[in-house]
């Protein structure tokens, strides 16, 4: 066998893993879908979306949300799924209890990993979860998740436990754990001092830190955190290594947020390109 010289085949590029987030659209493009696509973009994989919800949504605050249909939801992930593949999950807004459990159904029989950032409220405090969603959080979607990320909002409604120390940040990722995760990621940013979260499965411990960006353009740090774990571990990453490398990946699209609208701007996800 004689090798082809340099040109005479056809062009082949690589094909990059391909991620799924299942979450809301926000209009103004720097949460939901919009920043999981960008983050996904930004670190090498084809990403993909089936949509649950649109809200109409600025730098200062949502102004209207909308469910899509459950028909619309699992018709949008078999045709991504059933063509295409998905090396990689990672959901967002979820809104209703149907929603959650259509969504876990769909996801259980999926032979990816599977990264559940448990959207409660967004940055402006509008509710982007209805309350009587929290139990199907819970005992359907943490069971499948690979890891969770609450914030300290989110854990508080999930788990009962109130953090305000970053030690206490142990227990409230104990009290996560015990809904199934496999792994469990404590978001800290919205204590004070270093922006440092926590991820353990119980038996490892990994404290991740970083300095805290005095920049209040932090509109989808969690979507962007979440999706980036995904698309690290599309690429075949474990867990810690995909963690730390997400973290690493928002603090740079925090330091290099920028001012859009009159409100909270967003982060900026192509900062290394830039
Ligand atoms: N001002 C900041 N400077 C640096 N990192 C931050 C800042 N705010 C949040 N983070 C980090 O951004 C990620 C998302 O955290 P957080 O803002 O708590 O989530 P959410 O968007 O779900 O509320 C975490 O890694 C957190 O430590
Ligand atoms: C559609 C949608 N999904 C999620 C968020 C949370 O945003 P953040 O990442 O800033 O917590 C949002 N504001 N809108």
């Amino acid at each position: 066998m004689t090798a082809e010289p340099p040109g005479a085949g056809p062009v082949r590029t690589a094909i990059p893993p391909r991620v799924l987030t299942v979450a809301g659209s926000d209009s103004g493009g720097g949460a939901g879908i919009q920043a999981d696509l960008k983050a996904m973009l930004a670190l090498g994989t084809h990403g993909m979306s089936v949509l649950t919800a649109v809200t109409a949504q600025n730098s200062l605050g949502v102004m209207g949300a909308w469910e899509l249909p459950l028909e619309a939801i699992r018709a949008q992930f078999r045709a991504v799924v059933d063509d295409i593949g998905v090396q990689a999950v990672k959901t967002g807004m979820l809104a209703s209890s149907a929603i959650v459990e259509t969504v876990a159904g769909l996801l259980a029989g999926l032979a990816a990993p599977v990264v559940v950032d448990p959207v409660g409220v967004s940055k402006h405090g509008d509710a982007l979860l209805a309350a009587e969603a929290l139990d199907a959080v819970r005992i359907k979607l943490l069971p499948i998740a690979t890891v969770a990320t609450p914030n300290l909002d989110e854990v508080e409604q999930l788990t009962g436990v109130r953090v305000t120390t970053e030690l206490e940040m142990r227990r409230a990722a104990a009290a996560v754990l015990e809904f199934g995760p496999r792994w469990a990621l404590v978001k800290g940013g919205h204590l004070a001092g270093d922006a440092v979260d926590l991820l353990t499965d119980g038996a490892e411990e990994y404290w991740l830190r970083s300095v805290r960006h005095d920049n209040r353009h932090t509109h989808g740090t969690g979507c962007t955190l979440a999706s980036a774990i995904a698309a690290h571990l599309a690429h075949g990453m474990p867990v810690p290594e995909a963690v730390a490398s997400a973290k690493e990946y928002v603090t740079g699209a925090i330091e290099a947020g920028f001012p859009l609208g009159a409100g909270i701007g967003p982060v900026d996800h192509a900062w290394r390109w830039r």
